[in-house]
This record gives structure tokens, sequence and C-alpha cells, in this order.
């Protein structure tokens, strides 16, 4: 006789369960270039590890029910859109009473609730270019009930021209498709060690990213900062190389100096581990 599950999960359950893993790997991976990870809280001084996961276990019921709302609806359009659009903002409600108004995962909220919708819609094809492109067919869709705050984002779009999270995702995820997983596979296919191939896939995020955060902080002084340390940690040999954990070192005093904190790019690096955990997986 089959032994009884207790409580098999369901789809949406094991998304849930995807997505938060992504960003708790984020969180703990280290050491990262001015974020917070398991040393400690890089550029910020409102945000801790314990902080992180503890916003990342937060969102859970709203990564679940953003995937019930695309199993519900079952295609891309407008209603499911919006459907994502009221649940982040919950989400985003939830994350700040967890944390005391301190804002740990906007932008994981918008990527990650984007992905996770796009993998329920078609769970037996959820592959990175399939899954990329049904999240970029919603972030392009408008959602009406969004309010148009001036979020730093907004704030930095308009002194530099840069592209935000919602162009990043609109492009399909070009960051994550273009790079962070292809370094991802590279490293490890170099035998690079899993952590040293997360921040290898992290750093190439960061070789051509328009970080928002870092942008609004730090001016185009700090993008450049953290675009050229990335590429030189990666010339150099890597995160797995003794020449390239010297440059990471460097990179991470630049922007400690500078008070650059990649949050975005660190976003970034959570979807492309969710995206790599779902080859597969469902
Ligand atoms: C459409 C939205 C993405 C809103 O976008 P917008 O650009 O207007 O808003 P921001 O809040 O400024 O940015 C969004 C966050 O996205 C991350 N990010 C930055 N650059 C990029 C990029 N190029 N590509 C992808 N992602 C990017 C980043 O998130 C991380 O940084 C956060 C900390 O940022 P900040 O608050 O600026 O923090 P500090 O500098 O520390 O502030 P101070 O201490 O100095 O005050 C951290 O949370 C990381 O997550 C950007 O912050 C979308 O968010 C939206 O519309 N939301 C509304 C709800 C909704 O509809 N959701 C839909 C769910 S599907
Ligand atoms: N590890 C991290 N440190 C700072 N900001 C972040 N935003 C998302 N992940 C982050």
């Amino acid at each position: 006789m089959r032994a009884l599950k207790l409580h098999e999960l369901s789809l949406a359950e094991r998304l849930a369960d995807m997505a938060v893993d992504a960003l708790i790997d984020e969180a703990d991976l280290s050491p990262k270039p001015a974020l917070v990870d398991r040393r400690g809280n890089g550029a910020h001084s409102d945000l801790h590890l314990g902080l992180m996961h503890a916003s990342a276990l937060s969102l859970w019921p709203m990564f679940k029910e953003m995937a019930d709302a695309a199993l519900d609806i079952g295609e891309v359009g407008l209603p499911l859109r919006e459907a994502l659009g009221r649940l982040g903002r919950e989400g985003e409600q939830a994350m700040l009473a967890t944390t005391n108004g301190v804002n740990t995962h906007r932008g994981a909220i918008w990527a990650l609730g984007l992905l996770t919708a796009a993998a329920a819609l078609e769970p037996q094809s959820a592959h990175a270019s399939a899954v990329t492109l049904k999240a970029a067919k919603l972030a392009l869709l408008n959602d009406r009930y969004a309010p148009q705050p001036m979020s730093h984002g907004a704030h930095v779009a308009q002194r530099y021209g840069a592209r935000g999270a919602r162009e990043e995702a609109q492009l399909g995820f070009p960051s994550v498709l273009q790079r962070g997983l292809p370094q991802l596979h590279k490293s490890r296919r170099q035998n690079a060690g899993e952590q040293n191939a997360r921040l290898d896939a992290l750093l190439a995020i960061m070789t051509e990213l328009a970080d928002t955060c870092v942008l609004y902080r730090a001016g185009l002084e700090g993008q450049h900062a953290m675009q050229r340390g990335a590429q030189a940690v990666l010339e150099a040999g890597g995160s797995a190389t003794l020449a390239g954990r010297r440059q990471l070192h460097e990179l991470d005093q630049q922007l400690l100096a500078l008070n650059a904190s990649p949050g975005g790019a660190a976003d970034l690096l959570a979807a492309c581990l969710f995206i790599d955990r779902l080859d597969g997986a469902l």
C-alpha cells in the first residue's frame, strides 16, 4: 500500500517555496559587494540578514496567491496583470509590516511575482526563455490601478534616462537570460563551486545593469564603479580564483565608499536562481 502523505504540495505552493528559497539563497550568498550577506549589512544601516529572511518568508502567501491567480485565470491578459498588481501591493504591505517600514524586496516582488505567475501558466514548458517571455508580456500590460509614486526608480529614470525594473521585465529579463544564467552555467562547468558560481552570476548581472538603487545613491560614478569592478572580477578569473577574490574585495570597498548598494542586481540574481531551479522541476 502506498504510504499516506499528510500533505502533498500544490503547484502554487511549490512555486512559492521556490521563490522564497531563491530570495533566501540570494540573501545568504557571501561575500556580495556592498549588499547584506552573512558577513554584515553592506551599505545599509537599516537592513540585516535576519530581516532579509523574515521579509522573504512574509512573501510566501503572496507568491502562492499569484500562482493560484495565474492557474485560475489561465492566460496572459489584463485580468491576470491587474490581479498580480493588487497582490503585489498587498505583498509590499506585508513586507513593510514585517520589516517595520524598510524596503527589503520591492524589486523582487515585481520580478519574482511576474516569473512565478508565468511559470504557473504553463508548468509543462517552464523553461527559461518561455517563462521570461510570458513574464514580459504580463509586464507590458498596463495595470490601471497601479499608483504612480515618485519612486527612486522614477527619479533616476528622469535624471539619467535609466531603464529600471519595469523595463528589465518588459524586455524579458535580459540581465538574467543573457548574463546571469549563462555565467552561472559556465562557472559550474568550470567547477567553481556552487557559491562561487552564484557570485559570478551576480557579477555578470552587474556588468551591464542600470541599477536604479546604485544610481539613486551614487549617480553615474557608482554605476561605473559597479559595472567596471564586476567586469574586473570576471576577467581576473571569477570568484573561485585568488586574483578574482582580490578584485571582488576591491569592488566591495569601492561600493561601500560610495554608499552604493546594488539591490536591483541582487533581486535579479534571485530571479536567476528561481529560473535555474524551475528547469525540469515542475
Ligand atoms: C514597476 C515597479 C518595479 C516599480 O518600479 P520603480 O522603478 O518605479 O520603483 P523603485 O521602487 O524605485 O524600483 C523598484 C526596485 O527594483 C529593483 N531594481 C532597481 N534597478 C533595477 C533594474 N535595473 N532591474 C531590475 N530591478 C531593479 C530595486 O529593488 C531592490 O532595491 C530595493 C531597495 O531600493 P530603495 O528603496 O531605492 O532602497 P535604498 O537605496 O536602500 O533606500 P534608502 O535607504 O536610501 O531610502 C530593495 O527592496 C530591492 O528589492 C528597486 O528598489 C514595481 O515595483 C511596482 O509597480 N510596484 C507596485 C506593486 C505592483 O504592481 N507589483 C506588481 C507585482 S507583479
Ligand atoms: N542582499 C541584499 N542586500 C541589500 N539589498 C537587497 N535587496 C535585495 N537583496 C538585497
